[in-house]
């Protein structure tokens, strides 16, 4: 197949890198691999808004849909001033992978506009997040792309998304989209699963290092729905967090932050900066600050060539989708002394929790907490071992082995439909 071009950029460059990586260790013919790599299908629309001032603004957005191989495609959407077709296709090929890990019914899918939601009134987001469901509406539903939240937006956009695909559809489809608030068909546990899981996890890899959480401390880029969540959850494990960043401001303390006191001053702000003045640091040497846990949260490719050399950790937990690039891998890889829990593990609580949501809404049945992180748990620790007796067994890095158990699944599901001999 000529392949197609429409899929550029670094973050979608780093998809295909660890793709091939993958597909040589799997032996994967040159059919196989272009099948499974590109997307089914990519839209991209304009999403026109009125501005408080009266002005029309238009925003781009896109979504991309993996593969169908599996079920619906599943995956949040972005609202980020750098989103692009590259970057949300690659979110979306990783989405694949990550729920293939999971054993979860689906496909991949991403999606977003290109915009900064904090330079947005709440009136225009409201607008904004109508209008990009309503051009959405011919190509997603509950059996075709169940949207979720991610990097920008949050259980608010989500209850936005569903009542306006709701109204569309002349009744109320909470089944349309995943995390939503409980209030609008949402489950227990979706808004802290991805934290909660990330800190699981990471709980998991001390563990099986030897590591004393007690005794342990934490650094956390990013202090989102997932920064924030893993922090408190790692904090309640007894690990110190002893750096944390947004995009204010990066803050370090060797004695370690309260995290309950800064999630309040964040609640009330909407940023770190102004909390500890003493304690501010530049955000670059952030990832490279002495401890034991690393957690980046925030953005892609924080992890790269120029710092991978030195990091100080002994743990990287991604909470973050595409933290670390292709080259920096090699580097610790080469090193030997650090063990990653990649992001389609670790991060694998939000989706896991989606699709518990999903199955609720379309049974009209609800769990009650536990229930909920009981069966949470259940799939990361199966997951988790899968990836470190893959990693172990064939001498392969905890990532390799993570992508390598996705691409498989959905490479025998297409084989067995009968694409792949
Ligand atoms: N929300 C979810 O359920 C899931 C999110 N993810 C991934 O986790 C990451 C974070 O997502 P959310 O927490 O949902 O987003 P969010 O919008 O709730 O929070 C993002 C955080 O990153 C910070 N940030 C932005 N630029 C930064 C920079 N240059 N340096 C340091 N911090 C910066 C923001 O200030 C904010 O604190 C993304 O990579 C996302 O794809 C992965 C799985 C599920
Ligand atoms: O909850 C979901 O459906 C997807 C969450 C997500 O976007 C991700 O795991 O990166």
């Amino acid at each position: 197949m000529t392949h197609p071009t429409i899929y550029q950029g670094p973050v979608f460059d780093m998809a295909r890198r660890q793709f091939d990586g993958v597909a040589d260790l799997l032996d994967l013919s040159p059919d196989e691999r272009d099948r499974l790599l590109y997307p089914k299908r990519a839209m991209a629309v304009t999403c026109p808004i009125h501005r408080d001032d009266g002005s029309v603004a238009v925003f781009e957005g896109y979504r991309v849909q993996h593969h169908l191989t599996l079920g619906p495609t599943k995956g949040g959407t972005r609202f980020a001033p750098n989103v692009d077709l590259g970057e949300v296709a690659a979110l979306a090929v990783w989405m694949s992978w990550k729920c293939a890990l999971s054993g979860l019914p689906y496909g991949g899918a991403k999606g977003g506009i290109a915009v900064d939601p904090r330079a947005l009134s709440r009136r225009e987001l409201e607008t904004l997040s109508r209008r990009y469901m309503q051009e959405m509406i011919p190509f997603v539903g509950p059996y075709t792309d169940v949207m979720a939240p991610d990097l920008g937006t949050d259980e608010q956009v989500m209850a936005w998304f569903m009542d306006t695909y709701s109204m569309y559809q002349g009744r109320t489809v909470t089944e349309i989209v995943t995390g939503k608030p409980i209030s609008a068909g949402g489950t227990h546990g979706r808004r802290d699963a991805t934290g909660n899981g990330v800190a699981h996890l990471a709980g998991r890899a001390m563990e099986k290092l030897g590591i004393d959480p007690k005794s342990a401390t934490a650094v956390v880029q990013g202090f989102g729905n997932v920064g924030s969540v893993s922090a408190a959850a790692l904090a309640r494990q007894g690990v110190r967090i002893v750096g944390i960043s947004d995009h204010s401001v990066a803050l370090h303390d060797a004695k370690g932050f309260d995290i309950e006191v800064i999630l309040r001053h964040v609640r009330q702000t909407g940023v770190l900066k102004g909390f500890a003045q003493q304690a501010e640091i530049d955000p670059k040497t952030l990832p490279t600050t002495a401890c034991d846990i690393l957690v980046p949260a925030a953005l892609e490719r924080v992890i790269d060539a120029g710092n991978a050399a030195a990091l100080r950790c002994r743990i990287i937990a991604e909470g973050a989708n595409g933290p670390t690039t292709p080259d920096a891998d090699a580097i610790i890889e080469e090193r030997g002394d650090i063990f990653v829990v990649p992001d389609i593990l670790c991060n694998a609580g939000g989706v896991i929790v989606s699709y518990f949501e999903w199955v609720q809404d379309l049974q009209r049945l609800f769990w009650d907490e536990a229930e909920v992180m009981r069966r949470l748990y259940e799939i990361l620790d199966r997951s988790f071992a899968q990836v470190v007796g893959r990693a172990e067994r064939l001498g392969i890095s905890n990532r390799n082995a993570a992508l390598s158990i996705g691409v498989q699944r959905v490479r025998d599901a297409k084989g067995t439909r009968g694409l792949f001999p």
